[in-house]
């Protein structure tokens, strides 16, 4: 998939996604999957655990976090958010796309907005299809650990 395409320069279209990725899942596989298929390359912003203000602390560590979905092979390239303004890595990666999951609590227009504003237009877009499964998110799992070890 290219865009402004000449002979001498195709360029990629560069797709976003972010997350928490605690303990990885079918359910991430596939919003990954989705989000790639918008474009040609995809960067992943790990989310880092002082910033998640809505959920439990994430289990792992925001390094282990980066190393699992750096290993993916959809992913090109992954790395972990900043720790006070979600817009620094943006502008850093200079996304064509950005894929925000089925769950994810942010507006799609609000967020294109805002980056308008700050002098950056990208596409936001919504992955609406999820994964249904038992274990297809991290709280899931976590609940099913804790059953299972107080037994
Ligand atoms: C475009 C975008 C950029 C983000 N950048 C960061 C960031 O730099 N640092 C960070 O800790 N979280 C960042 N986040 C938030 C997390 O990646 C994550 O989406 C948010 O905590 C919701 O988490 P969940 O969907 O994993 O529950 C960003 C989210 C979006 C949509
Ligand atoms: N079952 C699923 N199907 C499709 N997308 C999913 C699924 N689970 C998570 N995602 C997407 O993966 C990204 C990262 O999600 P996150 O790390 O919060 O996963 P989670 O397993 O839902 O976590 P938690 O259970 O703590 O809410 C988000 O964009 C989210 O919408």
């Amino acid at each position: 998939m290219f865009i402004g395409g000449s002979i001498t320069g195709d360029v990629l279209v560069r797709v976003l996604a972010t997350g928490t990725f605690d303990l990885l899942h079918p359910g991430h596989i596939h919003y990954l999957s989705e989000a790639k298929k918008l474009g040609d390359e995809l960067y992943v912003i790990v989310a880092r655990e002082s910033m998640i203000r809505h959920k439990p602390r994430p289990i792992i560590t925001d390094e282990q976090r980066l190393e699992m979905v750096s290993s993916l092979k959809i992913v090109d390239n992954a790395l972990l958010g900043s720790e006070s303004d979600i817009f620094d890595p943006i502008m850093q990666i200079m996304p064509d796309i950005i894929a925000l999951g089925y769950d994810q609590g942010f507006d799609a227009s609000q967020l294109e907005n805002d980056l308008h504003s700050r002098g950056f237009d990208c596409k936001v877009v919504r992955i609406d299809s999820s994964l249904e499964c038992s274990l297809c998110g991290s709280a899931k799992i976590v609940k099913k650990v804790l059953e299972r070890y107080q037994e």
